[in-house]
């Protein structure tokens, strides 16, 4: 595949080694001490982490560590107790939620969020048109290139006419990282995108991933599927009770102690960092 070129500036096209590619060296995102206090709630309290650009980055961590505030932080939609966030080189930690996405972060969330009345095109075109007032303007007769093109890239086209409720599961997930990706972020996170999946499927959005990753595109992925970190990431991230509890290469991170200490069940974990 050749490289893409991006808003984000052309990118190497990138060996598909989940372990040998840790990223091309460079910060895409940079988090310096945050932490986000609910009252008496420590939900997130003194994270620091540098996400590689280029790389797939993923944060593991028991029920209630704090990961799914930690990405209502990054997507600044809740309120920083303290701390700096950083993406591409710009400081984002006071800017409105509503511009989150033109600095270049684009999302999926936990549930699926797709129009029903709507075809998969023209789900995936709402994430362009959400790209600048100026593209909402564009005609829209036919399917804009990069509309096409992220269709492709998820392997969609061949269902662009179809309606979500005539998909399965897992194709209503890929529908959602078209609609990411159809915004050209510099980093995508995905909030737990195959929960309710199946193995397959699960194997399925995981290929995707590291698809995406060797056409350049940094992503953030946050799981409890731990296979699925392990078969995906190339650097993970271990929470527990709103701290960092290590980082590292996954399988390393997996089999440290204090991450297994964090989880109740802790047999599947060694089995898994065994593989
Ligand atoms: N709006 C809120 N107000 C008060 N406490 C909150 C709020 N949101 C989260 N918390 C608390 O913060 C802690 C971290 O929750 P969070 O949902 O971020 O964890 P999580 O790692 O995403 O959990 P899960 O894996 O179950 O989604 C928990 O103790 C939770 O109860």
């Amino acid at each position: 595949m050749s490289s893409p070129s991006t808003r984000h500036g052309t990118v190497p096209a990138g060996p598909a080694d989940p372990v040998d590619v840790p990223g091309t060296g460079t910060a895409v995102l940079e988090i310096r001490d945050l932490a986000v206090h609910y009252g008496g709630v420590k939900a997130v309290d003194g994270i620091t982490m540098t996400l590689a650009e280029g790389g797939i980055s993923g944060i593991i961590g028991p029920n209630g560590s704090g990961k799914s505030t930690l990405v209502a932080a990054l997507t600044r939609l809740t309120r920083l107790t303290r701390g700096e966030l950083t993406v591409g080189g710009t400081r984002y930690e006071r800017v409105r939620p509503g511009r989150v996405p033109g600095l270049g972060i684009a999302r999926t969330f936990q549930t699926v969020r797709l129009l029903g009345d709507l075809s998969v095109a023209a789900n995936v075109q709402l994430g362009y048109d959400a790209r600048s007032r100026a593209e909402r303007r564009a005609p829209l007769r036919g399917l804009p290139g990069p509309v096409a093109e992220a269709l492709e890239r998820t392997g969609l086209t061949d269902v662009a006419r179809a309606r979500p409720s005539e998909l399965s599961y897992g194709t209503q997930r890929r529908v959602e990282i078209a609609r990411a990706i159809v915004m050209d972020p510099r980093l995508l996170l995905l909030d737990e995108p195959t929960a309710g999946m199946n193995a397959a499927e699960r194997v399925e959005i995981s290929a995707l991933m590291r698809q995406l990753r060797s056409e350049g595109l940094s992503q953030l992925l946050i799981e409890h599927d731990v296979q699925m970190m392990l078969d995906t990431c190339d650097h993970l991230f271990a929470m527990a009770q709103g701290r960092l509890l290590t980082e590292g290469r996954p399988a390393d991170v997996v089999a440290d102690p204090r991450v297994q200490e964090a989880y109740l069940g802790k047999g599947w974990k060694a089995d898994a960092a065994d593989q």
